[in-house]
């Protein structure tokens, strides 16, 4: 690719392997799950999540979605038991979405897509720093969020509502004091599998922990997703919408269910 990559027909997912070669590796992300094939492992510890809400510094267009980040040079707000071993730290929150509400989610249950998927970037602090994480096989941990339409979800419109300020590529703003814990659905039963980034440079250091219970979206607040631009102040203007991966080869993978 001669141009960045992103999600267009010259840049897109089926390009991406010309620069990031590893797009066709063992443990790509995301995949289709298919529950029925999922291994129920009682051995799978629940997941404990503890997020500090004052640990939540910024939001930004990065150009590819919108991320909220977090302070995360101590364990104030971090991600335990589940699949994984040790301590991992929230870093940042994104989302993926459709230009319609029959795509949009980069994991399938059964094929089914929905229209937007949380993911919660967390990395291992076994390692010194979030970049050499990002290069271990079990650097990272991402908690995946299904959105499913429904009434509107009031916890998600405090995000929402911060998207006029960072319309285009680049800009930023200041986002204090948010429990990302509030995203999250009553259950936290989860399906896991090792897998990795899903946007370049597609790292395949991650721990994948998929939750089985969506949350809610209204189709009114999935527009206000689709009111980001993909480009830049001044550039020609194209909306922020497909900005998802489709399902990879599972290459024999196990994906386990840590409920019956
Ligand atoms: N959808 S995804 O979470 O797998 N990839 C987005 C992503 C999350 S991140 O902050 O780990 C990071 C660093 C560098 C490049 C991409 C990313
Ligand atoms: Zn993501």
């Amino acid at each position: 690719m001669s141009h960045g990559w992103g999600y267009g027909p010259t840049n897109g997912p089926d390009k991406w392997a010309d620069d990031y070669p590893v797009a066709n590796g063992p443990r790509q992300s995301p995949i289709n799950i298919v529950p029925k094939e999922a291994l129920y492992d009682s051995a799978l510890k629940p997941l404990k999540l503890k997020y500090d809400a004052s640990n939540a510094k910024g939001i930004l267009n990065n150009g590819h979605s919108f991320q909220v980040d977090f302070v995360d040079d101590i364990d104030s707000s971090t991600l335990t038991g589940g699949p994984i071993s040790g301590t991992y730290r929230l870093r940042q929150f994104h989302f993926h979405w459709g230009a319609s509400n029959d795509r949009g989610s980069e994991h399938t249950v059964n094929g089914i897509k929905f229209p937007c998927e949380l993911h919660l970037v967390h990395w291992n602090t076994k390692y010194p720093s979030f970049g050499e994480a990002a290069s271990q096989p079990d650097g990272l941990a991402v908690v995946g969020v299904f959105l499913k339409i429904g009434a509107a979800n009031p916890r998600l419109q405090k995000v929402l509502d911060a998207l006029d300020a960072i319309r285009t590529k680049g800009k930023q703003t200041t986002f204090p004091n948010f429990d990302a814990k509030t995203l999250l659905p009553t259950s936290l039963d989860y399906w896991t599998y090792d897998g990795s980034l899903t946007t370049p440079p597609l790292l395949e250091s991650v721990t994948w922990i998929v939750l089985k219970e969506p949350i809610s979206v209204s189709p009114a607040q999935m527009d206000k997703f689709r009111s980001l631009l993909f480009t830049g102040e001044g550039d020609a203007p194209c909306c922020m919408v497909d900005n998802y991966r489709p399902p990879q080869p599972l290459k024999g993978r196990l994906v386990r269910a840590s409920f019956k």
